[in-house]
């Protein structure tokens, strides 16, 4: 058996994952890490840490849905001992250092960023890509809903939408993304590529990438309906991590698409 180690294992996600671990045939949770405390049951012999490195000596592999100090700590400790275990990394919200550790990370052990665990929103991510450079003329708008215990906006799978897009029309996003319209503003400019966020509710996840023409517009939609799509999403890919090279890897590798 697979033994996984996860990180956020308290979370909304991290419990699912420890659910559907109980009923895998091939992985099973070998460790948790957990930062306040652990209410929930676990399976008999499951090492409970809130030490990176026990956690990392104790897995095959790792899936992380925490939060991006947690993930930090964790990538440090690889980073810093040269040594881990294969990566699934889900988190969202990095700041340029965390995203710079996660590539030194990748050059020690083989690890998957996916800002989406879903099959849906990698295959979004391609229609995204397509339409934009089609519709050249289209105005691009993205919007995502999310419940309201969410912390980091946008969400980071609104941010890979966008970077799809942005990419394929050649330009930078960091150049063209618009966070927030209020006021006079002035009209919208050609190349600007508005992210924009909703929360509330349960809302597990809704993420809409309009593309606006005179006459005619369409919208591309995506909307989870469970957070197990998330977890049952990075258990397939931590199977499917398991023995690759040190190499920063994408959902679309793991899928193959
Ligand atoms: N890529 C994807 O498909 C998806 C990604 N996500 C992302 O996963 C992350 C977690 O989401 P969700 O489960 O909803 O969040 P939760 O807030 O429910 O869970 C966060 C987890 O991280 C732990 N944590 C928080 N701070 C620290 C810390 N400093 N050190 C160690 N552990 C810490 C929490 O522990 P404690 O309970 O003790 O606070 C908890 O276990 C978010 O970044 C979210 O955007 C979510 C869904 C899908
Ligand atoms: O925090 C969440 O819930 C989610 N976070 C991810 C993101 O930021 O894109 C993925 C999903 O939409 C749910």
């Amino acid at each position: 058996m697979i033994k996984v180690g996860i990180v956020g294992s308290t979370g909304r996600v991290g419990s699912l994952l420890i659910d559907d671990l109980a009923n895998d045939e091939q992985a099973k949770v070998g460790a948790v890490h957990v930062f306040g405390e652990m209410t929930k049951q676990l399976p008999e012999n499951t090492v409970v840490t809130n030490d990176m490195k026990v956690l990392l000596d104790s897995s095959d592999v790792i899936i992380d849905f925490s939060a991006p100090v947690a993930t930090e700590a964790l990538l440090t400790q690889i980073v810093e001992s040269g040594n881990g275990k294969p990566l699934v990394i889900a988190t969202t919200g990095f700041n340029k250092h965390q995203q710079n550790l996660l590539v030194e990370a990748s050059k020690i052990v083989p690890v998957l960023y996916a800002t989406n665990m879903s099959l849906g929103v990698a295959v979004l991510n391609k229609l995204v890509a397509l339409a934009s450079k089609t519709l050249a003329d289209f105005d691009i708008e993205i919007v995502e809903q999310h419940h309201r215990h969410k912390v980091d906006s946008p969400s980071g799978t609104a941010l890979t939408l966008a970077e799809h897009a942005a990419n394929a029309r050649d330009l930078d996003l960091d150049k063209v993304r618009v966070s927030g319209r209020d006021g006079i503003i002035g009209a919208r400019t050609k190349d600007e590529i508005a992210v924009m966020a909703l929360r509330g509710g349960d809302i597990v996840g809704r993420h809409t990438v309009g593309l606006y023409n005179d006459g005619e517009f369409i919208e591309l939609n995506h909307t989870a309906t469970s957070r197990n799509t998330f977890s049952r999403g990075a258990i397939k890919v931590a199977k499917w991590i398991i023995g690759k090279d040190p190499k920063l890897y994408s959902i679309n590798d793991a899928l193959g698409l």
